[in-house]
């Protein structure tokens, strides 16, 4: 690695343990200045934990932290904002009630000289010199937080970070809920910053954006760095390797070949101003795939097939009957599950144990006579933790003492370890990291050979075309392709849902 004195941050040795349990084991992690560092490790291996020493949330137990050639004893979010860190988040939102100069400007107010007033011209021209210089663009400084997109919101993060003129950037996950598109402006933003001397610390779990975007990395497994490398020595193959200390073989499972009956039939579905006139056909055992940019309509359509959106016309039948999945409790009752994006928000209890969060949509399995059984719902509890590989300190602690990505999986094997018989995935994989991506198409893949039916909604392309039967492209609010995903291509998926080629494929 390089000479010493190019380091920027140095953490050494770092240990931290929350309770009983060890997250840091003299973890180190030394940056070079100027380069765009990538931190990766599989959920719980202590990414956070060591990004929030940094931020001075957490103290260490044992271990220094250098910063720009400074030792901090006892590092604050004061000092660490002080010396020049920002950090972007992926689910540190801003407050949606916000307008977007709030937002901008909160804490960090610009005033007229040697008055408590504050100088709203200087700060607008400020913010809007960032906006048209990095991203080339103008936002409505009147606009609600709540009415931007993800991509918009996170611009507004980025430059309420660089109006400070900042050091060091530590991007955490940033392009999880981003369209490639969305993304590949953020690479070229990252790259700008680099160029102008700012440091970059990248986490993620997309491992192909590591090779594609990092000077150097670093691999965290079990709470200790296993390995630094410049990226001219590796690559996204030897790093995931080297996170989970085996090969995990082959990412995508079988596809079965058996289809069956259809199961769920829907024909001239709409719904106002989202998506219009979509016709399929779901059969047992078949996994379809849908892709769609934000506004194609897609999330909106998953969203209405299991009751949540209202205003829905078009014909829904179940089994050859016809239904009206007018509220998520008509369409549990015929057997659908829906797995959330936001799973953090909706889809998991954080202060109930593992066992509760992991049977609870199924609880009525678990009751004989009034009484719970636990002996069997910790079983089936331990099943899942296991099939999964969830990491915890056993069934019975808080679902909150988690990391975010086994949060996650807790919110994925709920759903999955209940007999439903069609199943509704948004964005399954968001967040988790490679080995238990490879876990959940597994099961997946399982669960539609025993019979069930399984729609994905991911902008994950490779998972689409590697993991389903057929991918349903919508573009505008209409299916305009239905691709056979052992014969279609990720380029040819995102050409369509971009509207970069003219769809009309087999649709019909
Ligand atoms: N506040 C806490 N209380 C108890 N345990 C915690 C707490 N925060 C983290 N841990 C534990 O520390 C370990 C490391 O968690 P951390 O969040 O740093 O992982 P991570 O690498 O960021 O994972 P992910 O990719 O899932 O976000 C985990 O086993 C987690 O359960």
């Amino acid at each position: 690695m390089a000479a010493p004195a190019d380091l920027i941050l140095k953490l050494s040795a770092i240990e931290k343990h929350f309770g009983g349990a060890r997250a840091l084991d003299r973890a180190s992690l030394f940056v070079r200045r100027g380069t765009v560092h990538g931190l990766v490790g599989q959920n719980g291996a202590g990414k956070s934990t060591l990004i929030k020493i940094l931020a001075g949330i957490h103290k260490p137990d044992a271990g220094t932290v250098e910063i720009d050639g400074k030792i901090f004893p006892a590092l604050s979010p004061h000092e660490a904002d002080a010396v020049g860190i920002r950090f972007i988040h992926q689910d540190r939102l801003l407050p949606t009630s916000f307008t977007v100069s709030e937002a901008l400007f909160l804490g960090r107010e610009v005033r007229l000289a040697r008055t408590p007033f504050l100088n709203r011209a200087a700060m607008r021209r400020k913010a809007s010199d960032i906006l048209r210089r990095y991203f080339g663009l103008q936002l409505d400084p009147d606009a609600l937080i709540g009415d931007l997109s993800t991509a918009e919101r996170q611009i507004v993060q980025i430059t309420r970070a660089l109006m400070d003129q900042p050091k060091i950037i530590v991007f955490d996950e940033p392009t999880a809920a981003l369209v490639r598109r969305e993304a590949d402006i953020l690479f070229g933003l990252i790259r700008r910053l680099r160029a102008e001397g700012v440091t970059i610390l990248y986490v993620s779990h997309y491992l192909n954006e590591i090779e594609e975007l990092c000077d150097d990395v670093t691999i965290i497994r079990n709470g200790v760095d296993v390995a630094a490398l410049p990226l001219k020595e590796t690559n996204a193959a030897d790093i995931a390797r080297r996170m989970i200390a085996r090969d995990i073989g082959d990412l995508f499972p079988e596809r079965g070949s058996k289809t069956g009956r259809p199961i769920l039939s829907v024909s001239g579905l709409s719904c106002s101003g989202r998506f219009s006139g979509v016709d399929f056909t779901l059969h047992e055992g078949e996994i379809i795939g849908i892709a769609g940019l934000l506004g194609s309509g897609a999330k909106e359509l998953m969203r209405a097939l299991f009751g949540l959106e209202a205003g829905v016309a078009g014909r829904v039948e179940v089994d050859g009957k016809l239904q009206t999945l007018s509220h998520p409790g008509a369409a549990v009752g015929e057997r659908l599950a829906l797995v959330p994006e936001d799973r953090r928000g909706h889809g998991v209890a954080l202060d109930l144990t593992l066992t509760e969060n992991l049977t609870l949509p199924d609880l009525g399995r678990f009751a004989r006579f009034g009484f719970l059984r636990r002996r069997a719902q910790q079983k089936q509890a331990m099943r899942l933790i296991h099939q999964l590989g969830i990491k915890t300190d056993g069934p019975n602690v808080p679902v909150r003492t988690l990391s975010g990505g086994n949060q996650q999986k807790v919110a994925i094997a709920k759903w999955l370890g209940r007999q439903s018989r069609i199943y509704l995935l948004d964005e399954p994989t968001v967040g988790v990291d490679i080995a238990s991506k490879a876990e959940i198409y597994a099961l997946v893949a399982k669960l539609a050979r025993e019979g069930a039916a399984v729609i994905v909604l991911s902008s994950d392309l490779p998972e689409l075309v590697g993991l389903t039967h057929r991918i349903l492209v919508m573009f505008r609010g209409r299916i305009i392709a239905d691709l056979d995903s052992s014969s279609t291509t990720t380029d040819e998926v995102l050409a369509l849902s971009t509207g970069a080629s003219e769809g009309l494929r087999h649709v019909g």
